[in-house]
């Protein structure tokens, strides 16, 4: 299929296998380890510009594009291409899928080398940050050292959010969609309901169903009921109402009657042509088992995140109700990590982020446009030294076509400042010394200041570049109003 517009045309699952065993939450080891991956747009030079993809329940690698001879498209390609929130001119996409899943990454329908068949139940238990943890070996793998954002809604919302705790140094901003930092009593009992249903089906055989008879009855009810929990009562009320299926008046018996009956049917149905049972089994079993508290604290839980997030809910779930991202963003807060929160307003109920492309495009779109000023700033600026003479500070300043020249002090930490301003007035005036023409009150910037704001600070003291500094007023790097003006042209 040639690209359309929008789109990233076609594409291809990728397959990466690691031999080095991957310790799990259990105790367990898994190896080797298969992740069944796609990626859409290009890695830069400073491998900078990667965004991880994550999917829910039943997702997998093709969040986006067209696979060769398909006419649907990957399950998140409204929000992914050129143009897109997740854009493929600017950024490096990854999505990959989850360990325990059926998709291509090991799961327990992969062969058990130590068997030579299925694990079926030989599986080890997973948990979301081993699937993480897999996510990262495939990051390290393409030579990323830290993510530009990770992202998911749902289960894949979890596994951003635990890679801001498991992997804080690794992700710098981190997007979590309709989703809990702790699975809840509902949510862990309608779980269970589906795995008592395939777990009840004769065809599930303790686990050990072939291949070509897995127990179809009982994954299909499994579905049906999570399906169920994944709409909202006015979705279904709009959807269907209490239309009859096929027919004008009831018929006082138990076939399938209502639209919303034979609705339910077809999900399940095709549910089970495309999912596997016991991988069923493993990942509503990794959903139980998240909880990011410590001490039952979420607070705790997030102490050592060091990105920023979007928590985004969506106002007709009833599954993962915008309470829960609430707690998130107050968990945050209370660590003074920066946060965004928005709720989505919309009637679909939990697959409202499936769905509600326009108002997550808007969203997310306007949260990995909110830059921070270490997204911007120039690295590896040229400085001077205190004692330096003004003839020094001219040469180095020409050498490096730089107009402004941090000046540090010898404890290494930004003394003053000089401009190729201060230059020109030293020569008209005879100044000598650099210490004559330097600003020593010097207005500055935070690596984590969103750009806006500095661009704001910078037009009110009319100063085209700020050195950036860390805690310690060690320069890290400067950022300029020709910077910032490059980058608006370039994203309009
Ligand atoms: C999140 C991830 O990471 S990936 C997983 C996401 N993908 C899924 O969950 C796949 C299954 N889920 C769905 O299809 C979800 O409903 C969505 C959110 C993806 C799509 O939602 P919508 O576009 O609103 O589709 P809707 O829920 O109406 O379902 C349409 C299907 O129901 C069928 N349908 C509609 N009414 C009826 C009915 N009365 N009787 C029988 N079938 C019906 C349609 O024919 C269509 O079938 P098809 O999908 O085989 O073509
Ligand atoms: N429709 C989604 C819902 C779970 O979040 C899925 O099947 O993965």
């Amino acid at each position: 299929m040639s690209k359309m517009p929008g789109s990233v045309g076609t594409t291809r699952t990728e397959y990466v296998t690691f031999s080095e065993p991957l310790p799990l939450d259990s105790g367990a080891v898994l190896s080797p380890v298969t992740i069944a991956y796609e990626t859409y747009g290009r890695l830069n030079r400073e491998k900078s510009n990667a965004i991880l993809i994550c999917h829910a329940l039943s997702g997998d690698a093709h969040a986006a594009g067209y696979h060769e001879g398909e006419t649907r498209p990957g399950w998140w390609d409204g929000v992914i291409g050129p143009g897109k929130a997740f854009d493929t001119d600017r950024y490096f996409v990854i999505c990959s899928n989850v360990i325990g899943g059926c998709k291509g990454s090991t799961g327990p329908s992969s062969i058990n080398p130590a068997t030579g068949r299925p694990y079926a139940l030989e599986f080890p238990v997973i948990t979301v940050r081993d699937m993480v943890r897999a996510q990262k070996r495939l990051i390290d793998h393409l030579g990323i050292n830290c993510l530009a954002a990770v992202a998911g809604g749902s289960m894949g919302g979890m596994q951003a959010l635990q890679w801001s705790v498991t992997y804080p140094e690794a992700v710098r901003k981190v997007i979590a969609i309709a989703t809990t930092a702790r699975s809840t009593a509902q949510q862990i009992a309608f779980n269970e309901v589906g795995r008592q249903a395939i777990m009840a089906d004769p065809a599930w055989a303790g686990g050990a169903y072939p291949a070509d008879r897995p127990p179809v009855q009982g994954l299909r009810l499994a579905r049906m009921i999570g399906h169920i929990t994944y709409l909202s009562d006015g979705a279904m009320r709009e959807k269907f109402g209490r239309n009859l299926q096929g027919r004008s008046s009831v018929g006082y018996g138990f076939s399938t009657e209502f639209q919303v009956e034979s609705y339910l049917h077809h999900q399940g149905e095709t549910f089970t042509r495309r999912f596997d049972a016991n991988s069923y089994l493993y990942i509503t079993r990794a959903l139980d088992y998240f909880d990011l508290a410590v001490d039952d604290s979420l607070a705790a839980g997030f102490a050592g995140a060091k990105a920023s997030f979007l928590v985004v809910s969506v106002s007709s779930d009833w599954l993962y109700p915008p309470y829960q991202s609430e707690e998130i963003v107050n968990a945050l807060a209370a660590n003074g990590i920066p946060v965004h929160y928005c709720e989505i307003r919309s009637n679909y109920g939990h697959d409202g982020f499936l769905l509600e492309y326009g108002q997550l495009n808007y969203i997310i779109g306007t949260f990995l446009d909110h830059l921070l000023v270490r997204d911007v700033m120039e690295t590896g600026i040229p400085t001077i030294v205190e004692r330096a003479s003004i003839h020094d500070a001219s040469r180095i300043m020409i050498e490096n076509g730089v107009n402004h020249l941090p000046v540090l002090s010898e404890k290494g930490d930004l003394a003053g400042i000089v401009t190729s301003w201060d230059i020109a007035k030293a020569v008209a005036c005879d100044y000598g010394s650099l210490d004559e023409i330097m600003s020593r009150s010097v207005v500055t910037a935070a690596p984590d200041e969103p750009v806006a704001e500095v661009a704001r600070r910078m037009e009110e003291r009319s100063i085209s570049a700020l050195p950036v500094v860390d805690a310690d007023r060690r320069v890290i790097g400067l950022i300029s109003s020709d910077a910032i003006s490059t980058l608006i042209g370039r994203c309009t």
